[in-house]
């Protein structure tokens, strides 16, 4: 049925408001697209009059001009590049902005452009303003206009040469009477926030210098990585636990010093030597270290290492809240500064080693460097760590208090450190079976390792079932240790004192017989 006039008037009449509102969004839609035009033309024609000025009168056209318009447009920007000159390396400035942006930016932004395949952030993903978009900020009343830009590469289609990468780049806006407060304080709180933003969504890594060096591919030269994905952490260590809580404490104060390295002129770095038998937890400490802190680890392979310089190059590389680890330090470099004679190698290392030991020249006043000199101070907030099997084998230089400022020893199982593996291996505080393992335990020296081996049930899905079994499979391997060495063949395990003597002597008939 056709609709009654009336009834028509009156479903306007109802409307009335809408149509006012759309109408009047239209003007101002029409409104800012003249604005929008006119500002086009206004840059389209200064840009042909000052080409064609400068042409004729020189830049001293642009320079009075630059300075009419700072009459006229009362705005200062601030630029962040992406990669600045020749530096390969990400800025670290422009890094911060990008997640302070990202944080602010993702609630206010309508463009956002999301990653998940970034350098520092592992496979998380990342999310951040899109290309030529635009977010306010305030700032002590100050309001704030950032902007994400870039820069097409102008390579030509058809080149023999590489094409270069577009540029990108973020640019700050703001009235030119907040100029002091912008530099003294708005610019260190993006940089100090963006920082911690961009540290608590990447994801850590564990990092590898790569033996193949490589001069004309820049990637090659410095550090790989993984994503760190240890496990380990201070519960699952088995250990005094006393000694546990000491490391931790001294770890978290640590992580919390800045302020004081600052007061007392140190650069706020740690050294840690963790020494002990094969199989006593050094690296699981290493990772329960890292996973405590919330730091990236950096396994420095010191036999890859070309020179003292290369050394040096490494290090500029490593970011802060790190650890830097070099494993069986003892083996890794010729501590006495000089290299040794392919003569004096084992076979093995000959084999092994290949190109990278024989042409490795760090020498200890170079280690000595990257621990402590000038140059270890850039970063910041990094711990260094060593392990060895002999401490005594190292040079006192290396391991003096104030390098290596604790040393803390791993060392074979006692019964509190077994009640420690039994309650994470097979979830049980008490059995039986205990002072049996007690008595053993005690007189014989085991491996936190090898009593993990025992404990590890044959099913992991029926942990209950399994744990008589596991423990004595234990008592058997103790047993058959303390029979062995009742006829004076003792291989794996042996009374504390024998080892003592016995684990220094292993060692000397191995170094005798790679040297012959
Ligand atoms: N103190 C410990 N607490 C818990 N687990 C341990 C401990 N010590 C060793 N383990 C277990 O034994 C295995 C070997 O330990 P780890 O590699 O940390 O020893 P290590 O002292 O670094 O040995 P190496 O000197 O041969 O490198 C680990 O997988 C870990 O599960």
């Amino acid at each position: 049925m056709p609709e009654s006039l009336n009834s028509a008037l009156q479903r306007a009449e109802s409307e009335k408001p809408v149509t006012e509102g759309l109408e009047r969004e239209m003007r101002m839609e029409e409104k800012w697209a003249g604005w929008g035009s006119a500002l086009a033309s206004a840059m389209f024609l200064w840009a042909v009059v000052r080409q064609y000025f400068s042409t004729i009168f020189g830049d001293s056209l642009g320079a009075y001009a630059a300075k009419l318009v700072a009459l006229v447009y009362p705005y200062i920007e601030i630029t962040f590049f992406e990669y600045t000159g020749e530096r390969l390396k990400r800025s670290e400035a422009y890094a911060a902005v990008e997640s302070y942006l990202a944080a602010s930016g993702s609630t206010h932004a309508r463009r956002l452009k999301a990653d998940n395949d970034r350098e520092d952030s592992g496979s998380a993903l990342v999310l951040s303003m899109d290309d030529h978009e635009e977010v306010t900020d305030t700032f002590s009343g100050a309001k704030l206009y950032w902007s994400s830009q870039i820069i097409h590469s102008k390579s030509p289609s058809f080149s023999f040469y590489p094409s270069q990468p577009d540029r990108r780049y973020y640019r700050l806006s703001f009235h030119r009477r907040h100029r002091d407060l912008i530099a003294k304080s708005y610019l260190r709180h993006v940089l100090d926030e963006g920082k911690i933003i961009g540290l608590k969504n990447r994801r850590r890594r564990l990092y590898t210098n790569n033996s193949t060096y490589d001069s004309y591919d820049y990637r090659k030269r410095g550090w790989s990585h993984v994503p760190f994905e240890h496990p380990a952490n201070f519960d699952t260590i088995a250990m005094d636990a006393e000694k546990k809580r000491e490391i931790m404490e001294d770890l978290i104060a640590f992580s919390r010093g800045k302020e004081f390295y600052l007061r007392i002129g140190k650069p706020w770095k740690r050294g840690y030597l963790l020494h002990g038998p094969p199989g006593t937890g050094k690296s699981t400490m290493i990772a329960a270290m890292a996973n405590l802190l919330d730091y990236d680890v950096y396994d420095l392979e010191l036999t890859a290492v070309k020179n003292n310089s290369a050394l040096r190059k490494l290090l500029l590389e490593i970011s802060s809240k790190s650890i830097i680890v070099i494993e069986d330090i003892d083996c890794s470099i010729d501590l006495s500064g000089k290299r040794k004679k392919e003569s004096q190698k084992s076979e093995e290392e000959k084999k092994l080693g290949g190109e990278e030991n024989t042409d490795s020249k760090v020498t200890l006043s170079g280690l000595l460097n990257f621990i402590d000199g000038l140059w270890s101070a850039c970063g910041g907030e990094r711990l260094v760590v060593f392990t060895t099997n002999f401490v005594e084998k190292l040079d006192p230089a290396l391991i003096r208090r104030g390098r290596m400022d604790r040393h803390i020893e791993l060392s074979y199982c006692d019964f509190q450190v077994f009640r420690v593996l039994a309650r994470n291996y097979l979830g049980i505080e008490n059995h039986t079976l205990f002072d049996e393992i007690r008595c053993l335990i005690e007189e014989r020296n085991i491996t936190p390792a090898d009593v993990a081996e025992n404990l590890m049930p044959k099913k992991i899905t029926e942990v209950a079932g399994s744990v008589e079994v596991c423990l004595r499979s234990l008592i058997q391997d103790l047993l058959a240790s303390k029979l062995k060495s009742a006829k004076g063949g003792d291989e794996m395990m042996e009374t504390p004192a024998a080892a003592e003597e016995n684990y220094g002597d292993d060692k000397e008939k191995e170094s005798a017989s790679s040297s012959t």
